[in-house]
């Protein structure tokens, strides 16, 4: 469950959100809607922690993780194409390189040993021997052959990298999803793999999209911004369209 609560923001002059309540249920996918410039991508931002509100506060509920679709194609260049999938949960991937470096130690100490054993049932916990197969899954269902999967972000076409960064998105099952624009430079078939992914997915989704045909086949409600404001619909976007 998401909570917003009494969020305000301006920027300048400009009051983009005033007194914004809302609340995010699981299971529900919300596709945010508004004219250019509304302040759809903002939105997610505050949801995301990326901008701080004026006022008001975003309350997750606790033990849930955030899994954010990250815009920048450039972030992961030196990163191997697998791991960078991988890093869409942290801490596993923190976990991941810690056991690397203690194994590695030439003078490798009982309390080494202590600490390993540690992070290996944490490791196990988070289902961490799964982790190459399942991001492995997720390239190759968004396209990304496995004759990819070994090489560096910077050796990918940028449709290619958008494709990983949206695989690392959806990695590790968080509790929400949060997508600003996830069907750009996907082809067909991704667009509906992407699709039956989220369709299938337990968690709260909160997606900006320009693709209405995209909106009408996986949003259960739509987030309307306007004028400062925000409000929730049931329904996909033709039956708010319909409706309003
Ligand atoms: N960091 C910032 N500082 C000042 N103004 C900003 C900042 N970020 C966004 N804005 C302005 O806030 C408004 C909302 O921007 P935002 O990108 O959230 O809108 P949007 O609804 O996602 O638009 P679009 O559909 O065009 O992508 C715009 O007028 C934008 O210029």
């Amino acid at each position: 469950m998401i909570t917003v609560s009494n969020i305000g923001l301006r920027f300048g002059e400009r009051k983009l959100f005033e007194d914004v309540n809302l609340k995010f249920t699981p299971g529900n996918c919300y596709g945010v809607i508004g004219a250019n410039g509304a302040g759809k991508s903002t939105f997610l931002k505050i949801l995301a922690g990326e901008i701080e509100p004026d006022s008001g506060e975003v309350v997750i509920a606790s033990g849930i993780r955030m899994s954010i679709l990250k815009q920048d194609h450039y972030q992961y260049d030196q990163c191997v194409v697998l791991d960078t999938v991988i890093m869409g949960n942290q801490r596993l991937h923190e976990i991941i390189k810690e056991k690397e470096e203690l194994y590695s130690k030439p003078d490798f100490s009982d309390d080494d040993g202590m600490k390993v054993a540690e992070l290996e049932s944490e490791f196990a916990e988070m289902n961490g021997w799964e982790a190459e197969s399942e991001a492995s899954t997720l390239l190759q269902g968004l396209g990304i052959g496995t004759d990819l999967h070994d090489k560096l972000m910077s050796e990918l076409q940028g449709a290619e990298k958008v494709k990983v960064l949206l695989a690392q998105a959806l990695f590790g099952n968080p509790g929400i999803l949060i997508l600003d624009e996830p069907t750009n430079h996907l082809d067909f078939k991704s667009i509906t793999w992407l699709e039956e992914f989220l369709i299938a997915f337990q968690g709260i989704v909160i997606v900006v999209t320009h693709d209405r045909h995209f909106v009408n086949k996986i949003c259960t409600h739509m987030a309307d911004v306007d004028f400062g404001k925000i409000k929730l619909y049931v329904g996909n976007y033709d039956f708010w369209y319909e409706s309003s």
